[in-house]
């Protein structure tokens, strides 16, 4: 697994190693951390900038499959910094591939992302046959991907998962990983640390969105439900390549978002209106009806405030996150 050290990755090599796997991790900590990993998992820091040393830990294991997670993942870092964006989204994600290919690795996972629909505000939960019209450098950079992995299988036969996630959010319901990105720019993590007065106002990017009052539209994921996606993913392509759009097919507001961790946590959120975000969608609502179908996966923590709850619980619990 590349990026296991990061949000979604930490929560999958949890979901792996509870249904019996055995997983190795390879990943630069340049987003990640070190202790997000449970003791026993096998790590190798390696950037996949660097194909020899990414070969040469593909080269050492027979593997079941591969699920791939790290990237730069910000959609306004990428409308600053598209370039950087290209190259390393692009350059790792084709290291790493190649040498699947090259070790006769049979299955790959992707982290693709609902950014491939950063089109005008859609009234209907989007499906995978939607049109892809990136709006920005981010979700271009992973379509990219998407058409290699494509070209991949049909020339060569390596089945891939391509699973485009709405957004990921709230954290292991036992309490072993939380989300810790730094900095911290996901609007529930940044709610709740303002809701427990750990830094000043949330500010809310853009009031004026034709939306129901004025703000974003996203379908929050709970991570848990996230990772149990993977597994089946991983099931279902001993033959064949799949693409699944994934989240609740429920869209909450920005401001809805506000309101739901004023109602879990009991305290107001001090937040002021500033404005749009480059690169920001108005609205993001998955059809996940698919991945259902195919797969038999149901959400089980499908609720924001249940979601919120859980990202809330890890947070109290873990003030500095994973510390440093
Ligand atoms: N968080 C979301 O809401 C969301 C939504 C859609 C898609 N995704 C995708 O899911 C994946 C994981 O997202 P996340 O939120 O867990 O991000 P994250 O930043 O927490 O995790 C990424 C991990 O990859 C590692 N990494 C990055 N570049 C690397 C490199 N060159 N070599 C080795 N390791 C490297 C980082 O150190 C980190 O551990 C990303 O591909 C992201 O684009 C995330
Ligand atoms: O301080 C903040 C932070 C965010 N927001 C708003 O909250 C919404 C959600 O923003 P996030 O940054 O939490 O998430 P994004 O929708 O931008 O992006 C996430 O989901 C995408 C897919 O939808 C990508 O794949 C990406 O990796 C992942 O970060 C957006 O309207 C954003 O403008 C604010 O108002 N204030």
């Amino acid at each position: 697994m590349t990026g296991g050290c990061g949000f979604v990755g930490s929560h999958a090599v949890l979901a792996l190693l509870d249904a019996g796997h055995e997983v190795v991790v390879l990943d630069d900590l340049s987003t990640g951390h070190r202790e997000a990993l449970p003791p026993g998992v096998e790590f190798h820091q390696v950037d996949l900038m660097d194909r020899d040393a990414t070969a040469g830990v593909v080269a050492r294991g027979a593997w079941d499959g591969v699920l791939h997670f790290a990237a730069l993942s910000l959609v306004g870092e990428s409308m600053v910094e598209p370039l950087r964006y290209f190259r390393r989204n692009y350059m790792t994600a084709l290291n790493l591939i190649e040498a699947c290919v090259a070790r006769g690795v049979g299955r790959l996972v992707f982290s693709s992302t609902a950014a491939l629909f950063g089109g005008p505000e859609r009234s209907e939960p989007i499906p995978e046959t939607a049109l892809i019209q990136p709006g920005s450098p981010y979700g271009e950079s992973k379509h990219m991907i998407e058409r290699v992995l494509h070209w991949a299988d049909a020339v060569h036969g390596l089945r891939s998962a391509c699973l485009r996630y709405f957004n990921a959010a709230g954290a292991d319901p036992g309490g072993r990983a939380g989300e810790d990105h730094r900095p911290e720019t996901h609007l529930i993590p940044l709610t709740i640390d303002a809701a427990l007065g750990r830094r000043p106002a949330l500010k809310l990017f853009g009031t004026d969105y034709p939306t129901r009052d004025g703000s974003c539209i996203r379908d929050y994921i709970h991570v848990t439900d996230l990772a149990d996606a993977h597994l089946r993913a991983l099931d279902q392509i001993h033959d064949r390549s799949v693409v699944y759009n994934i989240g609740n097919g429920e869209g909450y507001s920005n401001l809805e978002v506000i309101s739901a961790v004023e109602r879990v946590s009991g305290r107001k959120v001090p937040w002021e209106a500033a404005g749009r975000r480059q690169g920001d969608p108005a609205k993001l609502v998955a059809d996940s009806a698919t991945l259902r179908r195919e797969t038999g996966w149901t959400p089980r923590f499908a609720e924001l405030d249940r979601i919120v709850e859980t990202a809330l619980l890890w947070r109290e619990a873990h003030p500095d996150g994973y510390g440093r």
